[in-house]
């Protein structure tokens, strides 16, 4: 099975063609491709899939298997194999994913690709949106959760997939890996969470680290971006467009005043294989 790899900000991923050939198991393939030892390694794949409602779909499972209803750094490399492999030659097209028809746009300079801005819709707020328990009919701005025995302030937001956003001090020193998995797994999120922990520079700039639903810590989260500028926003801790430096580069992000989040950021393909039987 022939694939490609990519990553956006250091966030990895296998894509493979499911137009040409499909796994019987997604979630047991993305377990078996992801391991950095194993296979080929990855924070997730990334599969192609025709569409009825847009020019391509796009799955995305996480290297736990488990499937998500959209990829930020994803969409992106998504966006660029579909280009450079001369599947569309579109440098703006509509894609079918879990999080509804989002629209991806390589951005080229000088005919160079240098990323892609992608409209990854509007963000979701309610609480039984996000999915966030005991928030019904409410958005979920700076609530108390406990972790840890601590109590932390969270604000939810979903782009299609949950997440938790958390203000700390210092984010590089945060205990991300002690305390990502409780987050995730936090009897309030039905559906999990992947929770981004931000340090806020300035009005424009925040750090941002991110334990993944699914992939633990990434070196960084593209849905995770825009939900930690719409949060930034909600909390009146930064204006409505940012920059988000992560662990493996920088996203600029803009919750537009039409509503919809745009993330501008790079993804490069790092190398083509094929799979052994
Ligand atoms: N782990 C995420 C899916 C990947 C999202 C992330 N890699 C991104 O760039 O948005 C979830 O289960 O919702």
């Amino acid at each position: 099975m022939e694939f490609t790899k990519w990553q956006g900000c250091g966030n990895d991923f296998v894509l493979i063609d499911g137009r040409k050939q499909e796994p019987d198991d997604y979630a047991s393939f993305a377990v078996k491709v992801c391991d950095r030892h194993y296979g080929v390694g990855a924070d997730g794949i990334l599969v192609v899939l025709p569409s009825e409602r847009a020019d391509f779909r796009m799955r995305i499972f996480n290297a736990d298997g488990s499937e998500a209803e959209m990829c930020g750094n994803g969409i992106r490399c998504f966006a660029r194999y579909l280009y450079e492999y001369g599947l569309t030659n579109k440098t703006e097209f509509p894609v079918e994913t879990g999080a509804g028809i989002l629209v991806p746009r390589i951005i080229l300079t000088h005919g160079q690709i240098t990323g892609v801005c992608v409209d990854m819709g509007e963000p979701h707020l309610m609480g039984e949106e996000i999915p966030v328990c005991g928030h019904d009919g409410e958005m979920v701005i700076d609530q108390p959760i406990d972790v840890g025995g601590k109590t932390y302030r969270m604000t939810g937001v979903s782009m299609g997939n949950p997440h938790c956003v958390v203000f700390v001090e210092d984010a590089e020193t945060f205990p991300i890996g002690e305390l990502g998995t409780q987050f995730e797994h936090h009897e309030m999120f039905p559906r999990k969470t992947n929770t981004e922990f931000v340090e806020v520079r300035d009005r424009g700039h925040v750090r941002m680290r991110v334990w993944e639903r699914g992939a633990a810590i990434t070196l960084a989260c593209g849905t995770g971006a825009c939900a930690t500028a719409v949060a930034s926003a909600l909390n009146r801790k930064t204006d409505r467009k940012i920059e988000v430096e992560l662990d493996g580069g920088r996203l600029l992000v803009e919750w537009a005043e039409n509503n919809h989040v745009f993330m501008t950021g790079p993804a490069e393909m790092v190398f083509a294989g094929r799979l052994a039987d």
